[in-house]
């Protein structure tokens, strides 16, 4: 495939040490030489080398940068063809002048966003699954998150679509034996035999499929509302967890009016963390807003963290909450745990399980690790290092894993009721496909697009 060449700058725009114009394209090396001054010739020169020298506008002469020159030849690079990355000094002027300079002379054009990466995949360097996790990495909001997507930017997903679409192959070769040769009793064994190796792929995809939680949670975070009445210490909370002033503070009962929203990571697990209006009756028209998004937040949450102020009797606007996280994921916090406790725990006894109490003073920070353990423990079975790292979490992926599946089953229902091998076949060979648009085979140029276009600008 002959693309074009292309550029763009890679690096975020903004002050900094350097910023880096990725070129990359058949012209990629002629195009830059026409504007560097070294003592190097660029042209000649072998790949994977650096050089030092001076990006001059060729109308005027003038000087307009001070660079180093990166060259990598195709197919040794990202993109597997020629690419040139110039580093100049940091800032927006001094890159976009020689952006400009590059593109002026016509044999480059500017690269759209995730153009890069979708080189890299058309000219086959990554596949669909590896490209989509250059995404996540850069989005990644947690050392785990980013762990998981590089295990996938290496093509630890595909290889394991690939051992399955591998022993759909098999199994699409014996029932074409199997169609050549119709016998009697050959047509017995293969039906077993079909049912067993479609039973077998489905218990593979749905051990994919249960990563997939887990895999959205990594990725997204936990998303955590932290309710209870007022003057609870719910901010207080949140500030302790993020170990900053964020949250305003105060003694007086209907501080928090909006939710306030913040990333953590507590010991590895991600947490969007929701800090809300402390939820009563009111007549107050600003709070009742408050305390109406209280609700809302509490909907739409994983994960439920429950303020209880120790130092006083339950309340009925603790009851009242109480019963409307029935059956949610709720850990109670019973705080100011410093002060003398006052509350009956008997009470919460109908309502939770003793493990999902916790004894905390946010004050004197006490109970913040055990509220970290029982996170890990509700989320993660309290084991967080998953074997081999390898999550489904992309959305994609889940649709694909779920059609496939769903077309194995097909195939044998259809065996068990006694539609002929040939239309059996169908199913098997629908499940290949399916799972083979995970991996990028065979997938439309639109839904490549789609992909490509969420990428950043120079990736
Ligand atoms: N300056 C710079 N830093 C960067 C990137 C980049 O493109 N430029 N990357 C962009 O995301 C990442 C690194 N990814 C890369 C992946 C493959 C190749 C590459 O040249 N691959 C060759 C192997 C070359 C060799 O083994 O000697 C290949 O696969 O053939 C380069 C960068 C992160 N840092
Ligand atoms: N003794 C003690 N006081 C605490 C503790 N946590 C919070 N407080 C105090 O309780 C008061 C209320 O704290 P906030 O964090 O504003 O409570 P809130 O639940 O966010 O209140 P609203 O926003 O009004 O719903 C403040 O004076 C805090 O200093 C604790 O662990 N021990
Ligand atoms: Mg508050």
């Amino acid at each position: 495939m002959t693309l074009d060449t292309i550029a763009a700058i890679s690096t975020a725009v903004g002050e900094g040490g350097i910023a880096v114009i990725r070129v990359s394209g058949p012209d990629a090396v002629t195009e830059s030489a026409k504007l560097f001054r070294s003592k190097s010739n660029i042209v000649e020169a072998p790949s994977h080398t650096v050089h030092y020298g001076h990006i001059v506008d060729p109308d005027n002469g003038e000087v307009v940068e001070e660079i180093l020159l990166t060259i990598m030849r195709g197919p040794r690079s990202f993109t597997a063809e020629d690419v040139v990355e110039l580093s100049t000094h940091g800032g927006v002027i001094a890159v976009k002048r020689v952006l400009a300079l590059l593109l002026r002379q016509g044999g480059v054009r500017i690269a759209e966003p995730g153009e890069f990466s979708k080189r890299a995949f058309l000219n086959g360097r990554i596949d669909l699954t590896q490209a989509e996790a250059v995404i996540d990495l850069i989005r990644s909001k947690s050392d785990r998150a980013f762990s998981v997507a590089m295990k996938q930017a290496e093509g630890a997903l595909s290889r394991k679509v690939k051992v399955l679409r591998h022993q759909l192959v098999e199994l699409l070769a014996h029932i074409e034996v199997n169609i050549d040769y119709p016998e009697h009793d050959v047509t017995e064994m293969t039906n077993q035999f079909i049912h067993e190796k479609s039973q077998h792929a489905c218990m593979e995809i749905d051990r994919l499929l249960k990563t997939a939680e887990e895999g959205k949670i990594l990725r997204e975070g936990i998303v955590t509302a932290i309710v209870g009445r007022p003057n609870v210490g719910k901010s207080s909370l949140l500030n302790a967890l993020v170990q900053e002033n964020k949250a305003i503070v105060t003694d007086i009962p209907g501080t928090t009016r909006d939710v306030i929203e913040e990333y953590i990571t507590l010991g590895g697990i991600p947490l969007r963390l929701l800090d809300t209006a402390g939820i009563r009756e009111t007549m107050d028209v600003v709070e009742r807003i408050g305390v109406e998004r209280s609700r809302s937040a509490l909907e739409q949450a994983d994960l439920i963290l429950f303020v209880l102020n120790a130092n006083e009797p339950l309340h009925e606007d603790d009851r009242q909450l109480m019963e409307q996280l029935q059956g949610r994921p709720v850990i109670v916090l019973l705080n100011k745990s410093d002060l003398p406790s006052n509350l009956d725990p008997s009470e919460l006894g109908h309502f939770f399980s003793e493990e999902s109490i916790v004894k905390l003073s946010v004050l004197e920070e006490i109970g913040l690790d055990r509220l970290e353990r029982v996170i890990r423990d509700m989320f993660f079975g309290g084991e967080l290092e998953s074997a081999d790292l390898t999550y489904v979490s992309n959305v994609r992926h889940i649709t694909l894993l779920h059609e496939a599946r769903k077309s194995l089953t097909d195939a044998m229902e259809a065996i068990d009721i006694g539609i002929p091998i040939d239309i059996v076949q169908i199913d098997v060979r629908t499940a290949w496909e399916q799972l083979g648009e995970m991996i990028g085979d065979s997938v439309s140029e639109s839904l490549i697009d789609q992909i490509f276009s969420q990428f950043c600008l120079g990736k």
